[in-house]
């Protein structure tokens, strides 16, 4: 019953997506009330896309195979230092091409020679494999990115 659909207006829980015939036979067969206690109780981890508790322990697995990236279970992070502005700037250039072959976007803050990166998938309201596919695409980047010496830690 409880599967990803549309999130409901007042966000709390994910309304699935049934034709409205549905709904109102649902209704009649539950009763009103237990039909508004039905809906209500679908909660939001049950969407496919958001990681539960085990999927938040999975993430942090995950994310430890992953060079210079750390997680809290619902943004995957990586702070990186250059030896100037002019070196950081050229690797956030190079952000852009796997950012948009993927239509998905890194969270970018930038103070002097310092870059924090952040990844999570704000459609979802937390880590999607879109996330560990670009953080993947970036650590390769890294790896690749002796001309200019970043230094890359897992933190924020
Ligand atoms: C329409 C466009 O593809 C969407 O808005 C994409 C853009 N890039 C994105 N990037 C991230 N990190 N999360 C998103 O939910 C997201 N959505």
């Amino acid at each position: 019953m409880c599967h990803s659909g549309t999130r409901s207006a007042i966000g709390l829980m994910t309304v699935p997506k049934l034709p409205v015939a549905c709904w109102l036979a649902l209704r009649q067969r539950l009763g009103t009330y237990a039909f508004v206690v039905v809906i209500a109780v679908c909660p939001v981890a049950a969407r496919a896309d958001l990681p539960s508790d085990h999927g938040i322990d999975a993430a942090r697995v995950r994310a430890e195979r992953l060079p210079a990236w750390g997680t809290d279970g619902r943004v995957l992070y990586s702070t990186c230092t250059f030896p100037d502005f002019v070196n950081a700037i050229a690797f956030v250039n190079r952000l852009v091409a796997p950012a948009e072959t993927r239509g998905h976007h890194p969270d970018l803050a930038i103070s002097y020679n310092r870059l924090e990166i952040a990844l999570t998938t704000h459609e979802a309201g937390g880590l999607t494999e879109l996330d560990f596919a670009l953080a993947e695409d970036i650590a390769d980047l890294i790896a690749n990115a002796e001309d200019l010496s970043p230094t890359c830690k897992p933190h924020r």
